[in-house]
């Protein structure tokens, strides 16, 4: 840790780790565990970010596998050439949404990379069945195109047919390889094809997104603790999301059904509590024609409207969550419209890195005169304004898929279902203290995380088994226990 703190560069703390793993794993986990707070911004956002737009210069070892175009006809060889024989968890990206950073091609490796250690390191899914994958299909980046150290193909992407195949090839080939019950989590892909893949494997694989669904669940759990904190219902909310894609649409879906759930309200009643505003302003029925299909239940009779400010003075939302991938668009005439009538708003400013972060927390508390229950997607430091201080918390799907992927595992799962989202948010809130909400938290500590990924394994293990998922029979009478035992943990025998 001392020559990680002599850096003073976050990106060269990240290769000096990095290297760390290569060199000596348990010792790489057991200073991620210990020094957790710290270490999570450097190997995953924002740092990791600056990783990937940089990977190709600053390449020191592969990690993870890639899988090319060139490879077509041959994906099962060349999984088979992963030195591991036993794999039951894969992060596979393609590249083409890396965080709000875009198409960064086959440098997304460092985020299926930092997402398997944050797999062990987190959620303890030992580091030896966890697989990391970029497929790589080319890139419409013109830069790493030109870039002489870029790593990848440099072909403009393959699209349609070519690259439905050849994903089918790979689906086709990670059970071929690894058995029926493998867990493929789709990081990072485009929304136009991460809607499609998770609509189309959910039927036959172990699929999971995590930027659909894992963050569905830790945003639905920080407002299960906000409502705690505000004492509120969450079917007397307004939801308004700025940004309708895979994390807009995934968490709103999930909210949609949560009101189902406490109050006797349909699918649909529930979605109109439920706004969204993409790039061209809101999603209003008049658009209805032209919207995405996961768009489209949430187009409500309105008049359009293409300012910010506009939608929030006129549908008066309770929470206002940005996942649009645009930094600074929470403007200071947007909080403070919102918290003039709402004594404790939420808001969420989801986007990674923090550059893309749609307010920071310092505004979120300044301009809502320090009454806002804030989370950002990356890392904020707390916020002293008067003398007081605030504790921004941290709404990012690390704090879910970790116990999502551990439950799943160790109750032999063979599906996912929306349920066990749901469990999962649940789990995360109820790990929210009374001091913590009091002190405006959201969510839990991180250097708690491995406590409270256990919990949310064993939700989603009682779920599964519930639902007649889990193949591990028969049930351990225990889960919570049992979920604890089977984390694995770096530890260092004591010398004779
Ligand atoms: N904190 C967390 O755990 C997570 C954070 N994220 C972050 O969320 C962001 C978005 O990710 P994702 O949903 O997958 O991306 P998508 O590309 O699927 O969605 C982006 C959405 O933002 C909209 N948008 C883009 N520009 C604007 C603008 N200027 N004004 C209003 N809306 C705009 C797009 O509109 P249109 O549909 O019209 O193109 C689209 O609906 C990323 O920065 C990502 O890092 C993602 C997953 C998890
Ligand atoms: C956190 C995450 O998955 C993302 O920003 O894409
Ligand atoms: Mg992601």
């Amino acid at each position: 840790m001392e020559n990680i703190r002599s850096y003073t560069d976050s990106l060269q703390k990240y290769i000096a780790i990095m290297g760390l793993q290569e060199r000596n794993t348990r010792l790489f986990y057991r200073v991620l565990i210990d020094n957790v707070e710290e270490m999570l911004p450097i190997v995953y956002t924002p740092t990791v970010g600056e990783a990937c737009q940089k990977y190709g210069s600053i390449f020191q070892h592969p990690h993870g596998l890639y899988i090319s175009l060139n490879e077509r006809g041959k994906v099962l060889d060349v999984l088979k050439n992963w030195p591991e024989p036993l794999v039951d968890v894969i992060v596979v990206t393609d590249g083409e949404r890396i965080l709000g950073l875009g198409d960064l091609g086959c440098q997304g490796m460092g985020i299926p990379v930092g997402k398997l250690a944050l797999y062990t390191a987190l959620g303890g899914v030992r580091d030896s069945v966890c697989l990391p994958i970029t497929i790589d299909v080319g890139t419409n980046n013109e830069d790493l195109l030109n870039d002489k150290f870029y790593i990848g193909l440099r072909q403009k992407r393959a699209t349609g047919k070519e690259y439905d195949d050849f994903i089918h090839e790979f689906m086709m080939a990670v059970k071929q390889a690894y058995g029926e019950k493998i867990l493929v989590q789709f990081e990072d892909f485009a929304n136009r094809n991460a809607f499609k893949l998770l609509e189309k494997y959910q039927k036959t694989h172990l699929v999971f997104n995590d930027d659909i669904q894992g963050t569905s669940a830790v945003v639905l759990g920080g407002i299960l603790a906000a409502l705690k904190s505000n004492q509120e219902s969450i079917q007397d909310q307004i939801f308004l999301f700025f940004g309708a894609g895979e994390a807009g649409t995934g968490i709103a879906e999930l909210i949609a059904l949560e009101i189902t759930k406490q109050a006797d309200v349909s699918f649909e009643e529930a979605k109109e509590k439920i706004w969204m505003f993409d790039s061209k302003g809101l999603i209003v029925k008049a658009r209805l024609e032209s919207l995405q299909p996961h768009k489209r239940s949430f187009a409500h009779e309105h008049e359009e409207c293409h300012e910010l400010i506009s939608a929030v003075k006129t549908l008066r939302p309770t929470v206002l969550i940005g996942t649009s991938g645009h930094g600074n668009t929470f403007t200071k005439d947007v909080i403070q419209t919102l918290s003039s009538f709402n004594k404790r708003p939420v808001i969420m400013a989801l986007s990674n890195p923090t550059s893309k972060s749609e307010c920071t927390a310092e505004q979120a508390y300044r301009w809502s005169e320090g009454r806002a229950l804030f989370a950002g997607g990356s890392p904020f430091a707390p916020v002293t304004i008067n003398g007081k201080t605030y504790y921004p918390g941290q709404g990012n799907n690390a704090y879910i898929f970790p116990g999502i992927g551990h439950g799943l595992i160790i109750c032999g799962a063979i599906r996912l279902h929306n349920d066990m989202l749901l469990a999962a948010a649940e789990a995360l809130a109820s790990q929210v203290t009374q001091e913590q909400l009091d002190k405006g938290l959201i969510y839990p500590l991180f250097q708690d995380i491995r406590k409270i990924s256990a919990c949310i394994s064993a939700a989603v293990a009682e779920k599964a088994y519930q639902l007649g998922l889990a193949t591990r029979l028969p049930k351990p009478d225990d889960l919570l226990a049992y979920a604890k035992s089977c984390m694995y943990s770096p530890l260092y025998r004591p010398y004779r």
